[in-house]
């Protein structure tokens, strides 16, 4: 589709070019001669949604549909008047104009353009981009003067100046324009803009001449670009704005990656520190439940006691069980078993040994997992699944510290921790009659409950990072829609899905950032949740979010939920 403007002769314009100045001065794009057009009069300007008009400078009157504006978004067909002249947008698929519009890019643009994307890639801090970008702007456009104002709210600031500029400047007429409307705005001779006579920048800075335009990288505050020319210099001009506008969207571009890229490696530095901070014994983790698991480990240790570890599955119970084995200072090894995961001959076989000819194809004696954690630990997985036949005979080797091997009568003595772990109720079996009481009392000389990873507040993210790190790819950290999918996400499968859904998006993504998609937890992913668990969810959300908006202060963000500071820290999972 190719757009045009119908001119009030009934010729056309072909819209070719990004920014289109309309006025009286030969300079304008389009010039017209009807009686109340001003020399810049009204721009048009196309992005991604179509063509806007705007007026040039405050004291240019553009109506549409009868109504003064200041911006006005144009569909084909739309008219606006400025003066007494109305001039129509058209669109077409094919055109013929009538005035063709100068498309030459200017000389010297190009090598400014291709210096400037050079000069922004190079990662620099944000306040040096914003210099380099500035500088830029001023150098292709000639301005005698420059300066960057970042506008948050009611807060603004001079983020860069060409030399230096009153603070007065920031509160501008000009730069309250470009705020409002988004549009950039060229006033060639400001003498005769009535409404800028007392500007503090046009005072300030002696301008003659001046050129504002909005600056928004990404997520970054809107910024506006002020140029201005003094007394000596030609005035602005429509090619200044368009090469002006070319330039800070080309910025705008390179600043929000920029900014993101400096987001994510800042975010990598401080995880990198806190996963150092909160790692113990293998496990990561530094939510006030994990910290208390680790004072138990190192409490229980180097203890004799026999531990019964508790928690769902893929929590980190085999992990627990090595944690205690390091601190435990015996000098065996570590010997696992998964009750489970094998029939229960097999689990025989394996945990009392044999000797030969004890079963058709015991060809020789071979100790058993029993005596191979002598003077050591052994690790029973799965307790639960533990066949019943077999748990009296474990009880007499935690009882009497012996074992006698299939097939044999002697029995060995045996100097052994035994640590095992479960994620079923084992009261509950015990009820059923699936479990023996006494073996129960044996196993669970103290038992060691392991959170479940929702429990665990941002422990979420450092186990994410680390396991990225180790995984070695491409992704170096996490979108910001990934991070909240991370911190809202259930986690049924507790670590270990984390751990595989992280580890199948490193391999599979292709970009410095993981999103929510690659971790698979795109909105439609989410598993409903039982309600108690997903209010929960979401008043963390919430409460998160309120620090975040109350600028990192619990204190504010407890008064705006009218709550007291305490509950937040409850909430939150933290100790006050
Ligand atoms: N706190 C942690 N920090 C880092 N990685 C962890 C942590 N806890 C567990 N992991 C990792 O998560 C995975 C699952 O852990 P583990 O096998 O110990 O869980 P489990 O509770 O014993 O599982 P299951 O119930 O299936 O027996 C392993 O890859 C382990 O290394």
């Amino acid at each position: 589709m190719r757009f045009f403007l119908t001119l009030p002769d009934g010729r056309h314009f072909a819209l070719e070019k990004p920014v289109v100045s309309v006025g009286t001065e030969p300079a304008c794009d389009v010039v017209l001669s009807s009686p109340g057009v001003k020399a810049s009069h009204a721009l048009l300007f196309r992005d991604a949604r179509g063509w806007t008009v705007s007026a040039a400078s405050p004291g240019c009157d553009v109506r549409v549909r009868g109504k003064r504006v200041d911006l006005s978004p144009l569909a084909p067909g739309d008219s606006f008047v400025i003066g007494r002249a109305t001039l129509t947008l058209g669109a077409s698929e094919e055109l013929r104009s009538h005035l063709q519009p100068d498309t030459t890019p200017s000389s010297r643009l190009l090598p400014v353009l291709t210096d400037f994307a050079s000069r922004l890639l190079v990662q620099r801090p944000a306040s040096e981009l914003l210099d380099v970008t500035l500088r830029g702007i001023a150098d292709v456009t000639s301005s005698d003067v420059g300066f960057l104002v970042s506008v948050e709210g009611d807060r603004r600031q001079v983020v860069a100046s060409t030399g230096s500029v009153p603070a007065a400047v920031v509160v501008d007429s000009l730069v309250d324009q470009v705020v409002a409307s988004g549009a950039p705005v060229l006033v060639p001779d400001v003498a005769v803009e009535a409404s800028l006579a007392g500007a503090p920048s046009v005072l300030a800075l002696r301008l003659t001449s001046a050129l504002v335009l909005p600056l928004r990288a990404g997520s970054a505050p809107l910024c506006a670009v002020y140029l201005g020319r003094r007394v000596g210099s030609p005035p602005f001009a429509s090619r200044d704005l368009e090469e002006a506008m070319a330039l800070s969207s080309l910025a705008a571009l390179l600043l929000a990656t920029s900014r993101e890229l400096t987001e994510l490696r800042s975010q990598v530095d401080n995880l990198t520190q806190r996963i150092a901070a909160a790692t113990f014994e293998g496990l990561i983790g530094e939510s006030p439940a994990m910290r208390s698991l680790y004072r138990q480990i190192e409490r229980l240790g180097p203890t004799s006691l026999h531990v019964l570890i508790q928690g769902e599955t893929g929590t980190g119970k085999e992990e627990v069980a090595r944690a205690l084995h390091r601190r435990s200072g015996r000098r065996g090894r570590l010997v696992a078993i998964n009750c489970a995961a094998l029939p229960e001959s097999l689990i025989e076989r394996e945990l009392f040994g044999h000797v030969r000819g004890a079963f058709s194809g015991a060809g020789a004696d071979r100790a058993g997992l029993v005596e191979a954690a002598d003077g050591g630990t052994l690790f029973l997985d799965e307790i639960g699944d533990m066949p019943l036949s077999l748990q009296s005979r474990l009880l007499r080797v935690v009882q009497e510290h012996e074992v006698t091997r299939l097939g044999e009568h002697r029995p060995r003595k045996v100097d052994m921790r035994v640590l095992s772990a479960t994620h079923q109720p084992l009261k509950a079996l015990v009820a059923r009659g699936a479990f023996r009481e006494d073996l129960l009392f044996r196993l669970e000389e103290v038992r060691l409950e392991v959170p479940a990873l929702r429990e665990r507040g941002d422990d979420v993210l450092l186990i994410a990072h680390h396991v990225l790190k180790q995984e070695g790819g491409r992704a170096r950290g996490f979108t910001q829609k990934a991070t909240e999918a991370l911190r809202g996400h259930p986690f049924p499968g507790n670590v270990r899905e984390l751990v595989s859904r992280v580890r199948r998006a490193s391999i599979l993504a292709s970009g410095e950032s993981l999103g929510a998609e690659d971790l698979d937890l795109g909105a439609d992913a989410t598993p409903l949740l039982p309600l108690d668990a997903a209010r929960d969810a979401f008043v963390l959300r919430y409460v998160r979010e309120a620090i975040a908006r109350s600028g990192g202060s619990k204190k504010d963000a407890a008064r705006a939920l009218g709550i007291g500071l305490r509950s937040v820290f409850r909430y939150l999972g933290e100790e006050d």
